[in-house]
């Protein structure tokens, strides 16, 4: 499995935290940065990862900044990703489960370094189900083509 990783100035400490435990597990991890704290501007990296997993170069993204929120809207800007912000296991679980999820976001302000590892465990463990969650999915899809959905 390779993973793509990034994060803003704010989430150094947590995304170095993050690729440790991800390569202990034989994960190939890409750090598309910022590995600086000085002032980076979070959409770049979520331009980078989203790009990444758009294209298959990676098979899933993680993003982290200071709560999650602006750099998973860049990534969710990329046709094809499905960011979403989890501050808990439960909702990593589920939003791979039901929503197919291909990026992980979280908060370095938001969860500490033990929860975060709990949630990167619970979202790279849990399966997509498809099935009837598969015609939401294809509707998000169909928004971001420009469909209105409420004529399908
Ligand atoms: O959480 C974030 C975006 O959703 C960013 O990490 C914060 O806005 C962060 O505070 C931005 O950095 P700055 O030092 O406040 O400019």
């Amino acid at each position: 499995m390779k993973i793509a990783i990034g994060n803003d100035h704010v989430a150094v400490a947590l995304k170095k935290c993050i690729m440790a435990f991800l390569e202990e597990k034989g994960i190939e991890v890409i750090n598309v940065g910022t590995d600086s704290e000085e002032r980076f501007n979070y959409p770049i990296s979520g331009y980078k990862v989203g790009k990444m997993v758009a294209s298959g170069e990676v098979d899933y993204g993680i993003l982290i900044c200071g709560t999650g929120v602006g750099i998973s809207l860049a990534a969710n800007k990329i046709k094809g990703i499905r960011a979403c912000v989890c501050s808990e296991p439960y909702t990593a679980k589920l939003s791979k489960m039901h929503n197919n999820s291909n990026i992980l976001a979280f908060g370095a302000r938001v969860v500490g370094e033990d929860l975060a590892k709990m949630i990167v465990e619970e979202w790279l463990s849990a399966e997509y189900e498809g099935g009837r969650h598969q015609t939401r999915v294809d509707m998000i899809a169909a928004i971001e083509e420009g469909k209105d959905i409420t004529q399908c």
